[in-house]
């Protein structure tokens, strides 16, 4: 039986550890509050994240990463990205020599603009073999009802790829293997900031062509940026560029989205952070995508939109006036 450990028992740490059991996995979840690690081991429900949905009993919890990580093939980070760097500090030197890293976290951390498999090569002392990404049009709360979704396991390695794929295919959760881990992380990580902007719109009673030129516009954001850092471009037409940008611009399941939509009503950005008790990635994301493309020169204006509103309290109607009032160009450019 492989086993796994995943980190954060958060909603998509909690519903990935369901997938990974249902696919047969032993799966061990560490969690920061041993009253919530007491309740999942009690009643095979967490509680605080995922009331609604059963575990199997192959899931176990712990506060101990030690105990975790023991014997396991399969490491699965999801914490909020911002504090990728300090926990696996913590947890790196409890990895076998053989444990592969697998990223659900779909941010850039703020400071040094890094990827989350960098920042997990650079901790973890790993080369790039040693670390997958799972990235896909996957809100977690459809998944804990076992709605069927796909998604994409990406490592450079592709064998080790095609063992995460098996290790978390189920009837509803159909992984497709990719060897663009830079893409399928650009493309998770954007997407919360299109996310936001496409709420904004929603909030401030625009409709369905704002909002599809905002996404359309928001994956040519992507694209370009990906291209610039090596990706391939296939990976922006597949489940974890435009699948994922559809899902979450789309969805009111959304944290990005919603929290974009509280600020396009009026409420301000103490108010909304106040109002959202879940990780909305592209709040803190924007500011490190946007320092990532200046770093390497390319032009995202949608993201710096973003930014001006969520970070420097422009109001959304003025941005929005900005973005429409750019120079004229052509489409592909
Ligand atoms: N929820 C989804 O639908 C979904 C889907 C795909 C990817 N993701 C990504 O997965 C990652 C985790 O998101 P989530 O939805 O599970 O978030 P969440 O807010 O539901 O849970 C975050 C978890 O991290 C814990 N946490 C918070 N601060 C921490 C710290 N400093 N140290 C250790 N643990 C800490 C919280 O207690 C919680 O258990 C994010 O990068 C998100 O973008 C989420
Ligand atoms: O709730 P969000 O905005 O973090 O989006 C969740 C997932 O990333 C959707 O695939």
């Amino acid at each position: 039986m492989t086993r796994c450990a995943v980190f954060g028992t958060g909603s998509w740490g909690t519903a990935f550890a369901m997938i990974l059991a249902d696919a047969g996995c032993e799966v061990t979840l560490w969690g920061r509050r041993q009253e919530l690690v007491d309740a999942i081991n009690a009643t095979h429900v967490n509680p605080d994240y995922l009331p609604d949905t059963r575990l199997a009993e192959t899931v176990r919890a712990t506060t101990d990463p030690a105990e975790a990580l023991a014997g396991a093939e399969f490491a699965v980070l999801a914490v909020p990205s911002q504090t990728l760097r300090q926990n696996l500090a913590a947890w790196a030197p409890l990895l076998g020599p053989d444990t592969v890293l697998v990223s659900l976290m779909k941010g850039i951390e703020l400071g040094t603009a890094k990827r989350m498999s960098e920042v997990i090569q650079e901790v973890a002392k790993v080369g790039p073999e040693r670390v997958a990404v799972v990235s896909g049009p996957n809100l977690a709360l459809e998944i804990a009802n076992r709605q069927p979704a796909a998604s994409v396991v990406a490592c450079t390695d592709e064998l080790i790829a095609k063992r995460l794929q098996t290790a978390c295919h189920t009837p509803y959760f159909r992984p497709y293997t990719n060897t663009d881990v830079v893409g399928c992380e650009l493309g998770g990580a954007v997407k919360n900031v299109i996310g936001l902007a496409v709420g904004m719109a929603d909030g401030m009673g625009l409709g369905d062509n704002t909002k599809a030129t905002l996404m359309t516009r928001g994956l040519a954001e992507i694209t370009r940026l990906g291209l610039t850092l090596g990706a391939d471009p296939h990976t922006f037409a597949g489940l974890a560029g435009m699948g994922d940008l559809v899902a979450t611009c789309s969805s009111p399941l959304s944290r990005n989205h919603t929290f974009g939509t509280n600020l396009g009503r009026g409420m301000t950005v103490e108010e909304t952070i106040a109002a959202t008790k879940q990780t909305a990635e592209g709040v803190k994301s924007c500011e490190s995508v946007l320092d990532l493309a200046r770093r390497h020169g390319v032009d995202m204006p949608i993201v710096a939109a973003v930014v001006d509103v969520v970070h420097h309290g422009r109001p959304t109607q003025e941005v929005l006036a900005g973005l429409m009032a750019r120079s004229a160009k052509p489409e592909r450019h």
